[in-house]
């Protein structure tokens, strides 16, 4: 479902970000991705849906090689929740921030406002389509957030941070949630308790390259290279 091949990329200002980046995840796995501040996860994960293109190597999804001419077709494929909900909510009012997905595909409005109710029963959000989002609490906002790509159905989600910043309730809701949803998930993220619930794979990235793959269980369980890697 997802594959990455070599993949190099450095920032404008040439920061080094990816370094030789391999990587093949199996549909409907949902693996976590690891490292400390900067070690390259949100990066990785804007090359998923496009956001950002490799100086080198190759990203396919679904089969499709991620390129400037097939953005459009990896949006709807690849679902980019941002860390921070404020980044992806942008109208007036919930409805319309979902609604804009499926409108940016070109569905008719019968289907966009079937793909908006739905997507908001998922992330349990239903009667909010009047509010304003900057009204809404962080736990609300990451919600509609990640309703606005549930809308466009996509085969796979790549999540930052989820529970950043969430309550321990919203954040067992999330969690909830996400083991819920059928897609092939890759979620950046600090919050080693949720990589124990939700990914039984564990990817841990270090200097913009993957220094460990493996089962969840297995790396949870060593403190010695938890702290190496700096994850306590
Ligand atoms: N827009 C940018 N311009 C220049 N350098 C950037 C930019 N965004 C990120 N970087 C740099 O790229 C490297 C990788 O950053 P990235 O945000 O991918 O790390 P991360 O693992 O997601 O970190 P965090 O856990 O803090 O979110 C870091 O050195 C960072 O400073």
């Amino acid at each position: 479902m997802i594959e990455l091949t070599q993949l190099w990329y450095r920032y404008p200002d040439h920061t080094p970000a990816l370094r030789g980046i391999n990587l093949t995840v199996a549909a409907g796995e949902k693996v976590a991705l690891l490292g400390v501040n900067g070690a390259g996860k949100s990066t990785l994960l804007l090359h998923l849906n496009g956001t950002l293109h490799p100086e080198r190597g190759t990203v396919v999804v679904n089969g499709t090689p991620v390129t400037k001419q097939t953005v459009r077709q990896v949006r709807a494929m690849v679902g980019l929740v941002f860390q921070n909900p404020d980044d992806q909510l942008f109208s007036a009012t919930v409805g319309d921030d979902v609604a804009f997905g499926p409108q940016y595909m070109g569905l008719p409005p019968a289907d966009v406002t079937q793909r908006v109710h739905q997507a908001l029963v998922a992330v349990g959000m239903q009667g909010f389509e009047q509010r304003p989002p900057h009204r809404l609490s962080l736990g609300q906002r990451k919600r509609v957030a990640l309703a606005t790509v549930l809308a466009m159905q996509p085969a796979i989600l790549a999540l930052d941070e989820p529970s950043a910043g969430l309550d321990p309730r919203a954040r067992r809701e999330l969690i909830e949630l996400l083991h819920a949803l059928p897609q092939t998930m890759i979620i950046a993220t600090h919050d080693l308790d949720l990589v124990a619930d939700l990914a039984p794979r564990a990817i841990v990235m270090a200097d913009g390259q993957i220094v460990a793959d493996e089962a969840t269980t297995t790396l949870l369980a060593d403190q010695h290279r938890l702290y190496e890697f700096g994850l306590r």
